[in-house]
Formats: C-alpha cells, sequence, structure tokens
C-alpha cells in the first residue's frame, strides 16, 4: 500500500469519506426520530415537545428507573415526570420502541437513516425515538402521530398550573423565568364603576370565543388594553383579574432589562398563545418616534451606566419604539395567537400618540377614584357589610375627595385589635358588626382628614 502513488492515497481517503457513513447507513437497521424542545423556526418553543413529554410519563413512567419529582400544583403532592437522561421503551402492535430523553443536543449525528422532525445540533432537550426500519410506516404513520394526539389530549385534560413569567438575563442571554401564578383577584372581588366592569368582562368574552370571528375579518387574534391611572387605583389587581378570567399566563416584561429590539422579539416569540403579556409602567421609559429612548426622570435622571436603554448606544443596542410597535401590532404580533397585551401607566398624557392611538391599544381603560359603587364592593371583601348608617356620609366623603381603592381597602383592613374580655361572651356576628362599625367610623375621620387637607392642596391628598 505504501507503494502506490499520493494521488491514489488521496482518491481512497475520499472514497472511504465519502461512502463509509452511507454503507453504515445502508446496513443500520434502525431509524431514529427526534423530537427537539427547539422547533426549526428560530426561537419558537416545539409544541410536540411537551406532547410527547406528557405522553411518555403518562405511559411509560412505570417503567423508567430515573423520575424526577416537582411540587405539584396544589402545592402538596409531587408531580412525578421522565428525569432527563433516561431509557424508557414502548410497544405499538407488535413493534418496539426505544425512547430517550435527554437535556443535551445531540453531539454528532447518527449515521443511520435519520428523521429528523426538528434537527438542530445545539437544541437543550430532546426526545429521540428509536426503532426498526422495517416498523418505520407504522411507526411514522400510526404510532407517532397518535402518541402525540395522547400527549396534547393529556395536556388539555390536566387542570393547567398557570404561571407569571418575568424576563431576566443570566449571562448574556435574555430569557424567562416563572413561578406559579396565584393571585387571587377576580372580577367579583375588584372595585371599580359595575357598568364599567361589565364592559372589560364583555370584551374580554368576546375575545375569547373570537377565533372565526378574527379570522372572517383577517386580524391577528390579539388585543391590546391601555390601564391608566392614578397609584392605588387596581391597574395590576384588574391584570389578575383579567388573567383569572381568561385563564392565561402571565408574561410580565421588564423592559429595561432587554437589550433591543431582536432580543424583545425573541422574547415575545418565547412566549405561548393563550397569554396576557404586560409592561408595567410604560410612562417610566420615554420613546420617541427617532427611537431614542431614556429612563425618565422618575428612574433616575438620564438613566444609570448600565442602562440598556442608553440613548447614546447604537441603534443595535436598543429597544426603538418601532421595535415596541412591531411587538404590538406589527407582523411579528401575529404569531402564536391568542395572545392579550396590556400596557399600564400612571401618566397616560406621557406617552408618544403613537403607542396609544387607537386601533393599537383596542381599549382605553381608566381606574380612577374611588366613588361609591367601587367602595359598596370593597365594604363587601373586607367587612362583609352591604348596608351601614355610615354610608350616606361616605359617599359624600368619597364625592369631595379623591382617594384610590388602596387607600380605603387600607381603612377597611381588620386592624390587630386587641379582643375585650367580654367579646368572648358575644356571637361572632356581632363582633363582625362592631368591626365595621370601628373600620368604617375610622375611614369617615380619615376621609374628613383628606378633605380638610385637599382644601390647601387641591391636587390627590394621600391618606
Ligand atoms: N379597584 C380595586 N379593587 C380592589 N382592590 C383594589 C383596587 N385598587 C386597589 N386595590 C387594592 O390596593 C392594592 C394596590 O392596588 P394595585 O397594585 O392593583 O394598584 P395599581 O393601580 O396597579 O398601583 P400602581 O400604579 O402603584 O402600580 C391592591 O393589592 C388591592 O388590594
Amino acid at each position: 500500500c505504501s507503494k502506490l502513488p499520493d494521488y491514489i492515497h488521496d482518491e481512497l481517503r475520499h472514497f472511504i469519506t465519502k461512502w463509509t457513513p452511507l454503507v453504515a447507513a445502508y446496513f443500520n437497521p434502525y431509524v431514529q426520530v427526534t423530537i427537539s424542545e427547539q422547533s426549526d423556526e428560530q426561537f419558537r418553543r416545539n409544541e410536540l415537545f411537551d406532547d410527547i413529554s406528557a405522553y411518555l410519563t403518562d405511559k411509560c413512567a412505570g417503567g423508567a428507573r430515573r423520575l424526577k419529582a416537582e411540587l405539584g400544583k396544589d402545592g402538596k403532592l409531587p408531580e412525578i415526570t421522565l428525569d432527563d437522561d433516561v431509557h424508557v421503551t414502548d410497544d405499538h402492535q407488535g413493534a418496539r420502541v426505544w425512547w430517550y430523553a435527554s437535556n443535551k443536543g445531540p453531539s454528532y449525528r447518527s449515521p443511520g437513516p435519520v428523521v429528523s422532525l426538528f434537527p438542530y445540533d445545539t437544541e437543550p432537550r430532546l426526545f429521540r425515538a428509536v426503532f426498526h426500519k422495517r416498523h418505520r410506516r407504522v411507526m411514522l404513520d400510526d404510532y407517532l402521530p397518535g402518541a402525540l394526539e395522547k400527549g396534547r389530549g393529556l395536556i388539555a385534560t390536566m387542570a393547567r398550573e398557570r404561571r407569571l413569567f418575568t424576563n431576566h438575563r443570566p449571562g448574556n442571554r435574555s430569557t424567562w423565568c416563572h413561578v406559579p401564578f396565584e393571585h387571587p383577584a377576580t372580577f367579583d372581588k375588584l372595585a371599580m364603576d359595575p357598568d364599567h366592569k361589565k364592559e372589560i368582562t364583555d370584551d374580554l368574552e368576546a375575545f375569547m370565543d373570537g377565533k372565526q370571528y378574527y379570522s372572517d375579518v383577517g386580524k391577528a387574534w390579539k388585543r391590546g388594553y391601555l390601564l391608566h391611572g392614578p397609584p392605588g387605583t387596581g391597574k395590576s389587581t384588574l391584570i389578575s383579574a383579567m388573567a383569572n378570567k381568561l385563564k392565561y399566563d402571565v408574561y410580565d416584561l421588564d423592559l429595561t432589562s432587554v437589550k433591543n429590539n431582536a432580543e424583545l422579539r425573541k422574547l415575545f416569540i418565547e412566549t405561548k398563545g393563550k397569554s396576557i403579556i404586560v409592561i408595567e409602567d410604560i410612562d417610566a421609559i420615554e420613546v420617541d418616534l427617532a427611537g431614542n429612548r431614556k429612563v425618565a426622570d422618575k428612574k433616575g435622571a438620564g438613566g444609570s451606566c448600565c442602562d440598556p436603554l442608553d440613548p447614546n448606544k447604537d441603534d443595535g443596542s436598543k429597544v426603538t419604539l418601532s421595535g415596541l410597535l412591531s411587538f404590538v401590532d406589527g407582523l411579528w404580533s401575529a404569531s402564536g395567537g391568542e395572545r392579550v397585551i396590556i400596557f399600564t401607566t400612571n401618566r397616560v398624557d406621557m406617552l408618544d400618540p403613537a403607542l396609544t392611538r387607537r386601533g393599537r391599544m383596542d381599549m382605553h381603560i381608566e381606574m380612577s377614584y374611588c366613588r361609591f359603587g367601587a367602595f359598596k364592593v370593597l365594604a363587601k371583601n373586607y367587612l362583609k357589610v352591604e348596608d351601614h348608617d355610615l354610608f350616606d356620609e361616605i359617599r359624600q366623603l368619597l364625592d369631595d375627595t379623591d382617594t384610590s381603592p388602596a387607600d380605603v381597602a387600607h381603612n377597611l383592613m381588620p386592624k390587630c385589635k386587641k379582643r375585650r374580655r367580654d367579646d368572648s361572651d358575644r356571637s361572632s356576628s356581632d363582633v363582625a358588626r362592631m368591626d365595621a362599625d370601628t373600620s368604617l367610623a375610622g375611614l369617615v375621620e380619615t376621609l374628613k382628614k383628606a378633605r380638610r387637607e385637599s382644601v390647601t392642596a387641591p391636587a390627590a391628598v394621600k391618606l
């Protein structure tokens, strides 16, 4: 062999390099199907990954040697799923399939005939099915679609724990992390004008049932709400009530830790459907049409040195108004569907008109100071009282002062009172009535004080 001329060596090496994998593939009797967590479309999470995960956990967890336990939805019973890097087997019509769950992307591609639904080299987690090639048809046409469908059904029927996401930057990469969403706010408990409340709930219901309508009129299935009003008027509480009504996840987007438009787009695309995306205190960030942004005076004049919105940085390192708008109603906004986008602000007049114009934010909701209708809801929530001798006086005082529902609620909270000795002889309803009397009398005093002070300082007075 060493006597062969160099050019024959080269030819031989070329031949071996080219044909060995193909020959190996030809003789490899197994087929692999890879389902990665990351879809082939950039950024988008692959929903098949969740489907197959649910299916395998349900079907095969009993036979797996390594399982993972996480706290369940009720906070008590653990939720058991397959651990990463684990093998399980499944049988279908006499054919066997070996499933492999991995938390790392494949370091090399098998030379075998790989059918990869989502062929990524660097996906973080994947499931891989391996089966004999003589079962190829039954596996691809029958087993896999059936397994995915069962998994999807399982996810749908599981009482899905809803989540509250927020974005953060571990290292140089912006990503979402989450905790269970457990805010108990509901529309029943929300103190606001009943007609106004009904308008909002009707709008949400129309949105929920509007899939066909949105498709018929050629609009993306999403809705934008701008919540504005003074501090403590219930903007955050309303968002929680909306999330509970819609049964959606909430993504609380902190714009100040988003580096640029590309990162904003990535975060947006990583959100799932049936979600509310919230940007709170949008007025705290000044946005102008030229794309220059800085943190407004409210958060420190001119922004800090590590502010990712620093206007001195070049365009590639900023979130611009146009970036924000494409997130709200541009081409990108349509991806995923069934999304609600909410901006909140205490100073609607400070916002760029491009951001607030009708059509962009479908509904502007003003959260206002506490008037008598809203007060009655709070009195019922906090004191279980629907009528009282002091109500007329309170109605008048609420009309005369600009008091936020948060301040009224604070006055209605049970104070840490030392029970009198003779309380033990009274029924619980008598004690509750006395507590209500005390709280309402305290509220009257506080409102009177606020009215006196408002004469000298006409602006809203904090109690
Ligand atoms: N309309 C309301 N109905 C019921 N509770 C309310 C209402 N407004 C305020 N509260 C009570 O006051 C607290 C503060 O309200 P919330 O955080 O929702 O106000 P906000 O308008 O979002 O305030 P900020 O603008 O300062 O963020 C809530 O925890 C809630 O208990």
